[in-house]
Parts: structure tokens; C-alpha cells; sequence
């Protein structure tokens, strides 16, 4: 019998899980798995119970919670040579992964959704010594924009980035940050460096419109240091999808980069607190394979 493990958050979203595990089962069941069910208590657990699906042979791993539970799960497949199919339920606010692939944000009918015989094999990043789905930002404005705390995010949700954001562009500081991707080299000054693996980030589904989930490419933007005058042209772009176009944004493409500063800069992973300069990403291309809806 094939087997299958969910793996689900409780305090995701508005704590409503719990009614969508037995659903998950169920749904699982009638395809013939042997359905083992975990719930994490806390940080990490994720991870382990993803591992040990790894480590088991386990067919399916289905996450069931917002992006930190996704990238806790996907972590747990790092230097694994069996990684299971995986199924997104998203619960979160932002939910960038769910969104990249076209995976409903109503969970119920991402539910209905995992009876699809489609799937899609798409890259995974790795930052340092750890994996991730989505995104990674980096300087003063990224650190602004995910302050944002989790009932703000409930509440408003992605415009709470963008809010916070603006609020802050104006007097945000500009980072000295040296980023060499692919044998190139960019020197600057910098409030938000982006490096982005999907078309969604932040929930801005356009943020990103080239970025393809399965093309091998780390898609990165460098906000350039910017006067008050720009600084709503830009948030504008961010709103409305053409931030690669802005004049005070370099945009390009790297299999590889590394960034790194004389400052003290934090890191944002997939909307959850990363580790500081200096950076190592790179792409796994084509790592792990995710059940998509049908194309109707
Ligand atoms: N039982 C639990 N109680 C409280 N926190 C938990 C529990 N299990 C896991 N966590 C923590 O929840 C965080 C992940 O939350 P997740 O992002 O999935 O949901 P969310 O916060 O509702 O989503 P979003 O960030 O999109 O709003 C992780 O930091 C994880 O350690």
C-alpha cells in the first residue's frame, strides 16, 4: 500500500486545521494510502516529521498550514535522495507558494484539488544550509516589510506589507551590500535586495511575472538607493507588478549568488526570519514534485 503523511499546523491561519485533516484523510484514503497523521507542537517539527517521511519511503507528504509550515516541510526533504510527492493546503495570509502554482487559497477546494493525477516538478532554493520554496530578501526595507506581525498580516493582508513598507521607504537606510552572482559582480548601495524563486512574493502575484517556477533561475532584484521622489513610483511597482522595469531597480538572473556586507543585515526566508550576511543561494532545479489542479 502506498503511504502517505500529513503534516499539519494547528495555530496556522484562524486555527482551523484540525476540520481539514479528516478531509485530507479521507481523500487520501480512497486513492489507497496508508494515511499517517502529525500535527507540529512548535518549531522544527515539521521538519522532523517531513524527514522521517523522507527517510521511510513515504509516497505523499501532504502540508497542511501557512508558509512557515511549508518551508519547515520542504526542509525536512534537504540532502534527502527520496523526496515525497508533496500536496500544499494553504492556511497562511500570504500563501506565495499555493498561489505560484495555481493552487486554490480556498482550502476546501484545495482539498477537491489533490485528486489531480497532475503534478509539477519545480526548483527549490537553498540558502546557506537550509531550503527554500519562495523567497529571500535581504537590507533595512526587507526587515521593514516583514515586521509585520502575524495579526496585522490576518488583517490586512498583503497590503500590510506593502503599507508597512512605504511607511518606512522614505527613511529607510541604504545597505553598502556586494552581491556576485554567476562570475558577475554588483556594488552598492541598497535598502531590499530580492531574490525570488516563483512569480508570487509577498502575494504580490506579479512581483515576479518571468520567474517560472521550474526554469533553474534565482530571480533577483536590487532596489537601488532612492530619493523620496521615487519612493512611490516604486511602491507602485511593487503593487502592480513592474518592479524589474523601475528605474531605480537592477534586475537579473543567477543560478548562484552570494551577498555580503560590512553591515548587519538580516534575511527573510519564504516570510519567516532567515540568517544574516553573508548569503550563499543557489537553485536545485527541478527538486521536488507538487501535486497541481487540473488545467480545466
Ligand atoms: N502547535 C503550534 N502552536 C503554535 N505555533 C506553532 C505550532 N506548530 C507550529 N508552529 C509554528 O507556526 C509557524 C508557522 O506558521 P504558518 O506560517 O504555517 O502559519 P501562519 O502564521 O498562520 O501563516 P502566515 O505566516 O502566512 O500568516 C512556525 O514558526 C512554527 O514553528
Amino acid at each position: 500500500m502506498r503511504q502517505a503523511m500529513i503534516i499539519s499546523n494547528p495555530s496556522s491561519g484562524k486555527e482551523e486545521a484540525e476540520q481539514y485533516v479528516s478531509q485530507v484523510r479521507e481523500i487520501l484514503e480512497s486513492q489507497q494510502y496508508e494515511v499517517v497523521v502529525n500535527e507540529t507542537a512548535g518549531e522544527g517539527d515539521a521538519t522532523n516529521y517531513c524527514l522521517s517521511a523522507c527517510k521511510d519511503g513515504c509516497d505523499l507528504v501532504i502540508s497542511i498550514g501557512g508558509d512557515g509550515t511549508l518551508h519547515e516541510t520542504i526542509n525536512g526533504m534537504m540532502d534527502q535522495d527520496h523526496r515525497p510527492r508533496l500536496g500544499v493546503i494553504p492556511l497562511g495570509t500570504v500563501n506565495d507558494f499555493a498561489r505560484a502554482l495555481n493552487i486554490s487559497l480556498d482550502p476546501e477546494e484545495a482539498i477537491r484539488q489533490l485528486r489531480s493525477n497532475q503534478t509539477h516538478i519545480v526548483d527549490l532554493g537553498k540558502i546557506n544550509d537550509r531550503l527554500f520554496a519562495n523567497v529571500v530578501a535581504a537590507g533595512s526595507l526587507a526587515e521593514a516589510l516583514f515586521s509585520v506581525s502575524s495579526e496585522e498580516k490576518s488583517k490586512l493582508g498583503s497590503f500590510a506589507y506593502l503599507k508597512e513598507g512605504l511607511k518606512d521607504l522614505v527613511n529607510t537606510p541604504a545597505n553598502h551590500l556586494t552581491i556576485e552572482y554567476d562570475g558577475q559582480l554588483w556594488e552598492g548601495e541598497s535598502p531590499l535586495f530580492l531574490a525570488a524563486l516563483t512569480n508570487s512574493v509577498g502575494g504580490f502575484e506579479k512581483l515576479s511575472p518571468d520567474a517560472e517556477v521550474d526554469d533553474g533561475l534565482i530571480h533577483c532584484f536590487v532596489v537601488r538607493n532612492i530619493s523620496v521622489f521615487n519612493s512611490l513610483t516604486l511602491g507602485t511597482s511593487l503593487l502592480f507588478g513592474s518592479l524589474k522595469d523601475h528605474k531605480d531597480v537592477d534586475y537579473f538572473t543567477a543560478k548562484e549568488v552570494h551577498v555580503r556586507s560590512d553591515e548587519a543585515i538580516r534575511t527573510n526566508v519564504d516570510g519567516e526570519e532567515g540568517p544574516a550576511l553573508p548569503i550563499h543561494i543557489r537553485v536545485l532545479p527541478r527538486h521536488i514534485e507538487v501535486i497541481i489542479p487540473e488545467e480545466v
